[in-house]
């Protein structure tokens, strides 16, 4: 296992990418309490995540990564420690500015795909521009994914990777800053999850996005600039890719 470096600004010194910081998180805990039971889920992370840069974040069942990228969606608080995105701590925050975090800010990508069945997959990626700031349109949106010729199509008329392609068109169309994806490939057989990966890569690349992709598949990891290893609530290893492959390339 590699040493954490220090400072993880370290590790991308002879790369050519910028290093502009978007999250810092600090020392942050995570304790889980239900009665009498305590679960230790986050024991103390530190972590700086860059601006464009696209993360695999690994780790066994239970080693607390939804946990760590629920409290950096805003979805969740840490118990101790701060995370600051773009200088802001968002344990300072209103109910109201983290709601405008998670509005504007943020795009998230579950396993499972939510998308509502009575609406077409321009309808529903529509119902986030509607509501966005600098949206794009609907069909840019599922252009970006490969969906062009779905528009029309409702989600029980399109495969599983399909309508995992129309929630990612729904997450980015409001351009949000970072994506932050939670085992997306979870459910799908191995094709399926590679074009998945590929419309994530192609998002990452046309919109420059801060993109975190949570996997159990170690696979993946290769299609990263930078793979975060995790082992009970703590991060143990940072690897820096330096020459990632797409997804395409990858085999698992
Ligand atoms: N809402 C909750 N209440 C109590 N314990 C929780 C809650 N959410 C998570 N935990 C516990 O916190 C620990 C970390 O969970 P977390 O879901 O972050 O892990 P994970 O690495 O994402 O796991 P998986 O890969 O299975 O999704 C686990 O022991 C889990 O049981």
């Amino acid at each position: 296992m590699d040493n954490l470096p220090e400072k993880h600004s370290v590790i991308y010194s002879e790369s050519t990418m910028p290093l502009v910081g978007i999250f810092n998180v600090k020392n942050i805990t995570k304790v889980y309490r239900m009665g009498e039971v305590e679960v230790h889920a986050l024991l103390g992370i530190d972590l700086e995540l860059y601006e464009g840069e696209l993360v695999v974040l690994l780790g066994a069942s239970g080693s607390g990564k939804s946990t760590l990228l629920n409290i950096l969606g805003g979805l969740d608080v840490p118990t101790s420690g701060e995370v600051f995105f773009r200088g802001h701590n968002l344990q300072n925050a209103s109910d109201a500015e983290l709601t405008r975090f998670r509005r504007n800010c943020v795009g998230f990508i579950f396993q499972f795909y939510n998308l509502i069945p009575s609406l077409t997959a321009k309808e529903n990626v529509a119902l986030v521009t509607e509501i966005a700031r600098h949206p794009l349109r609907p069909e840019d949106a599922l252009n970006l994914v490969g969906l062009k010729e779905r528009l029309n199509h409702f989600p029980a008329q399109m495969s599983g990777g399909e309508q995992q392609r129309v929630a990612i068109a729904r997450a980015i169309a409001k351009r949000p800053e970072v994506l932050l994806c939670d085992e997306p490939t979870g459910a799908l057989d191995y094709q399926t999850g590679k074009l998945v990966l590929e419309a994530l890569e192609q998002v990452n690349q046309e919109l420059g996005t801060t993109t975190v992709v949570i996997t159990h598949n170690a696979g993946i990891a290769a299609m990263a600039d930078r793979v975060i290893t995790m082992r009970s609530g703590q991060i143990t290893n940072v690897k820096l890719n330096k020459e990632k492959l797409s997804p395409t390339q990858l085999e698992w």
